[in-house]
């Protein structure tokens, strides 16, 4: 587009300022800045103004799911049932790792962030070791679509290609970039990272099948027969990926989804909640929750929302499909963005000045026809890494790895 074509866009949408610095910039700029003002979309004010999670809308009830007791006592059928669809290759694994690992003091992709003590281990390395266990098991090897983002893109392929994939066979494994967001001040103007950039955000990680699709993989997905798709986050170092139990389950009891749960340790654990909307199964993310929600308690004593999910989902493709086009709300969330001044000025703020916008995979789930919530045990299941230090830590996530036996 030359700069008039932009300006008509642009002044659509009150953005008009993105040129600012536009005739400063040589060719190479202006072509970048072009394309970016292309492919966005600049419908801010439509952004800002949607459905902003679930919290609080609709008639919330508590949800109960499919307990250890029982899972214990059909182990052996749904694992078989489990064993054989992914022996038939109808089992697919698409892995979130579009995260950077800024807080936890790594520049770069979260799941090149070394927890090992005596030796190296990496997240992605015991994230593979939890995948082999399946191959191993099941004698077949489940098709890995990895999502990485604009800024983790390169490195995390070059990183897994130098690290032979940690023993994963290459021909399963392919990569998809998650598309990108604008960020706006207060105002909803979009903010520039740069003269000739706009400050661009991961779209959060409901995007994760548009953007499959929109990279061209469903054609990949559909010509190797995958009929369930295990979605689950780079951050969970005991993630179990393709779980035959899970996945035997979820067939077995008719569902079209399933989402791994646990009983939360305490109130205030920062996991969204399994629970009803609507007379439907949905998510209610932890930042969304009311005090009455987080405390309320059962006449036994036990937390009434009581299950947390742990970012490990199970959906079927065909129903994936059908709800393509179907828009997902929309959650906007007020961050430091950095951006540059009318002067040209790079400013990195200490306090929020503006918004992200962001779709969640949790929001999907109210658009299946039923979720089976499934119980795992914490302890073997569950060791996120979010933050440096403290709960949820790389500490915490080696106690738990020697407890299941890994050598750090
Ligand atoms: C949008 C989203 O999927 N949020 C997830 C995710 O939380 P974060 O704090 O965004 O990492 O992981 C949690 C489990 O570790 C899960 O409970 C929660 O629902």
């Amino acid at each position: 587009m030359n700069r008039e074509k932009l300006e008509e866009k642009l002044r659509e949408y009150h953005q008009e300022h993105l040129l600012l610095y536009y005739d400063k910039l040589d060719d190479k700029g202006k072509e970048a800045l072009s394309a970016q003002i292309e492919k966005v979309d600049l419908n801010i004010a439509a952004l800002i103004h949607k459905d902003n999670g679930l919290a609080g809308k609709g008639i919330v009830e508590p949800l109960s799911g499919m307990e250890r007791k029982e899972i214990n006592a059909r182990r052996d059928e749904f694992e078989a049932a489990g064993i054989q669809a992914i022996q038939e290759k109808k089992v697919g694994a698409v892995l979130l790792a579009g995260g950077q690992g800024s807080r936890l003091g790594c520049e770069g992709p979260k799941g090149k962030v070394n927890i090992g003590i005596t030796r190296t281990l990496y997240i992605f390395e015991q994230l593979f070791q939890n995948a082999l266990q399946v191959v191993e098991k099941t004698g077949a090897w489940v098709p890995f679509y990895i999502m990485t983002s604009d800024k983790t893109h390169e490195e995390t392929i070059e990183f897994l290609k130098e690290n032979q994939y940690f023993g994963y066979q290459e021909d399963y494994i392919t990569f998809f970039m998650q598309e990108m967001t604008p960020s706006v001040d207060y105002e909803g103007k979009l903010l520039m990272e740069a003269p000739d950039r706009l400050s661009l955000s991961p779209n959060g990680n409901g995007g994760w099948f548009s953007s499959m699709v929109k990279a061209g993989l469903l054609e990949d997905v559909q010509s190797r027969g995958i009929e369930w798709l295990n979605v689950f986050a780079v951050d969970n170092v005991l993630q179990r990926i393709a779980d035959p139990v899970f996945v035997g389950a979820t067939i077995l009891t008719g569902k079209d989804s399933g989402a791994k749960v646990v009983k939360k340790a305490e109130p205030g654990e920062r996991v969204g909640v399994l629970c009803k909307k609507d007379g439907k199964p949905s998510i209610v993310e932890y930042y969304e929750m009311t005090p009455e929600m987080l405390h309320e308690k059962t006449p036994e004593g036990e937390l009434s929302y009581s299950y947390g999910v742990i970012l490990n989902y199970l959906f079927k493709l065909d129903k994936l499909i059908h709800i393509l086009n179907t828009n997902l709300p929309i959650h906007v969330a007020e961050k430091k963005i950095p951006y540059v001044t009318p002067d040209g000025e790079y400013i990195q703020p200490s306090e929020p000045n503006g918004y992200k916008f962001e779709e969640l995979v949790l929001d999907m789930i109210p658009l299946f026809e039923d979720c089976l919530p499934f119980e795992v045990v914490r302890e073997e299941e569950f060791a996120p890494i979010k933050n440096a230090t403290g709960a949820d830590s790389p500490d915490t996530a080696r106690a738990l790895l020697k407890l299941n036996g890994v050598i750090l």
